[in-house]
């Protein structure tokens, strides 16, 4: 297992060191193409780097911003990760960032899969910034353990996408981007806080089942060397 281990004292230091790190891969690909790419995951942990982030001095009307994952709810659902975002990021100078949501009012949720992977970010290159969460089943975006469709989320040989995810642990129906089209980014990120989490990273290296713990994948198989970054 190869990755990068970045830890702080505090969920608020790593905050703050996160956002100048993404602010300083999303400024530097401005500079070199014109434009940056950036998917976050959702959930409670990033909040704090989200509304550090936000504060940031980026040129953010050139920056694109998609969902690693989404629950298949409306924006105004408090479970939607596009109203996260929304809340804690897209705010401030960041306000201006292009956000492309994963979520569309489609008659099903296929649909809705195939409408985003013809208009996300990253799916025709690499992500210059992916953030990834992980859950302490192991699981990261929507590849869940049990997920319906795990085995193709994680197939390197399928196309860079978004997909739909089913499964025990999930909740709601998901949107997924696939781990082609995270894998690759060239600046990868798991931000995990807590002890718990810490266990569960060390009980994935320790191990090799991705669909026992899909962050396996990431961490064993990604093209680009996964950073963590960790707080208590
Ligand atoms: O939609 C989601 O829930 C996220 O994208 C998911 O992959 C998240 O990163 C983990 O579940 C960790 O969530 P917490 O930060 O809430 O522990």
């Amino acid at each position: 297992m190869a990755y990068q281990m970045h830890s702080f004292e505090t969920a608020s230091l790593l905050a703050a060191a996160l956002a100048d790190r993404v602010a300083a891969a999303l400024s530097a690909a401005i500079a070199a193409r014109g434009d940056a790419t950036l998917a976050v995951s959702g959930g409670s942990t990033p909040k704090a780097f989200f509304e550090a982030l936000s504060s940031r001095a980026i040129d953010w009307p050139k920056v694109k911003v998609t969902l690693v994952d989404e629950r298949f709810v409306p924006e105004d659902n408090p479970r939607s990760n596009h109203l996260l975002v929304k809340t804690h990021l897209l705010k401030g100078a960041a306000a201006m960032a292009q956000f492309v949501p994963l979520y569309r009012p489609e008659a099903t949720i296929e649909d809705a899969a195939i409408t985003a992977s013809g208009i996300v970010p990253g799916m025709t290159g690499p992500f210059d910034v992916v953030i990834l969460g992980m859950g302490t089943d192991g699981h990261t975006a929507s590849f869940f353990p049990g997920g319906d469709h795990l085995t193709a989320a994680l197939d390197l040989t399928l196309p860079r996408r978004v997909m739909t995810m089913e499964a025990p642990g999930a909740g709601e129906a998901r949107l997924t981007l696939s781990f082609s089209a995270l894998q690759d980014a060239g600046l990868l990120v798991i931000h995990i806080e807590g002890a718990e989490k810490k266990s569960v990273l060390e009980k994935a290296t320790a191990g090799t089942d991705e669909a026992e713990m899909p962050i396996r994948a990431v961490l064993e198989r990604a093209a680009t060397t996964p950073e963590i970054y960790w707080a208590p």
